[in-house]
């Protein structure tokens, strides 16, 4: 399969296959992800969850996604590596935002940058893009909200929410958004949304009607045992079997059978 582009982004149906994303942080399991198929790696800044163990996305810096980004680049080979803006690193201006894009871009070697925010972010989006920044959108439940929303709860239940939602994601696509990540929202709304822009629109937790589909990593491999979102499938048991390995290796240390000589010099 070739190397895939910011131009090779689709919407699905017809003969186009859903796209296919996973978070990652870095380059072990970019590696493996790519290798799988997995068409899109996003380092999320839900690695201030799952990596930092932190409550909220909140305290992740520019400097821990440029870092982990440029681990994540190393992995890929076919797939495209899109990096989460991190709170504080755009909202201030547009040209904040610039700053931050480019060294996702340059230091941490993506293709394509994601941010968080509708309507308040249309002049960063369209900012960015005349600038040769490919962005992805983020609207539903974005995470950086969390204070503002009150919690991680679905988005776009009323008939209001669910027009501003259309809205605003016609309102980035206008912008120059490429993509966009829709979170957390009732699956008819999200067919909506789908339907009324050109660009793909990637869902988690927003039912099948969506041009691709995006898991946490750490969720999909079943290793994450904090927050567990309905729409987080687990298709492994990644923390048994985690902890059965390294149990494993606790025993065998203790009782001597490791290592054995094939494990040793003579
Ligand atoms: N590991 C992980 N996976 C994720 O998918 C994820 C994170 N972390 N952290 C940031 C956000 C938070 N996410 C969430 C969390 C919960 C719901 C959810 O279904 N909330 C319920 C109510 C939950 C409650 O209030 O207890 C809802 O019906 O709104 C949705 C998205 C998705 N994101
Ligand atoms: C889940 C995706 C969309 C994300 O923004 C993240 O992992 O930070
Ligand atoms: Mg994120």
């Amino acid at each position: 399969m070739s190397a895939l582009t910011v131009d090779g982004l689709h919407k699905s149906g017809g003969d186009r296959e859903p796209l296919v994303a996973v978070t990652a942080y870095d380059y072990t399991f970019a590696r493996l992800a790519d290798e799988a198929g997995v068409d899109i790696l996003l380092v999320g800044d839900s690695l201030g969850m799952v990596v930092q163990g932190e409550a909220t996305t909140l305290p992740v810096t520019l400097d821990h996604m440029v870092y982990h980004t440029r681990c994540v680049s190393r992995g890929r080979s076919r797939a495209l590596v899109v990096a989460d803006l991190p709170f504080r690193a755009y909202k201030a201006s547009p040209a904040q935002a610039l700053d931050s894009a480019a060294r996702l871009m340059a230091e941490g070697g993506c293709e394509m940058v994601k941010l968080e925010g509708g309507r308040p972010m249309v002049e960063t989006v369209a900012f960015l893009q005349e600038r040769d920044i490919p962005v992805m959108g983020h609207l539903g439940l974005t995470p950086q909200s969390v204070h503002q929303l009150g919690g991680y709860r679905v988005q776009g239940r009323s008939p209001d929410q669910a027009a501003a939602l259309v809205e605003e994601a016609m309102d980035l696509e206008r912008a120059g958004a490429r993509a966009l990540v829709l979170e957390a929202v009732p699956r008819e709304v999200a067919r909506r949304v789908t339907e009324s822009v050109d660009i793909p629109v990637i869902g988690i937790g927003a039912g099948p009607d969506c041009d691709g589909q995006v898991l946490v990593l750490q969720d999909a491999l079943g290793l994450f045992e904090g927050l567990q979102p309905r729409f987080a499938k687990r298709y492994m048991d990644g923390a048994g079997a985690v902890r059965d390995a390294l149990g494993g290796f606790c025993r065998e240390v203790r009782s001597g059978a490791f290592p054995a000589d094939e494990h040793s010099f003579e």
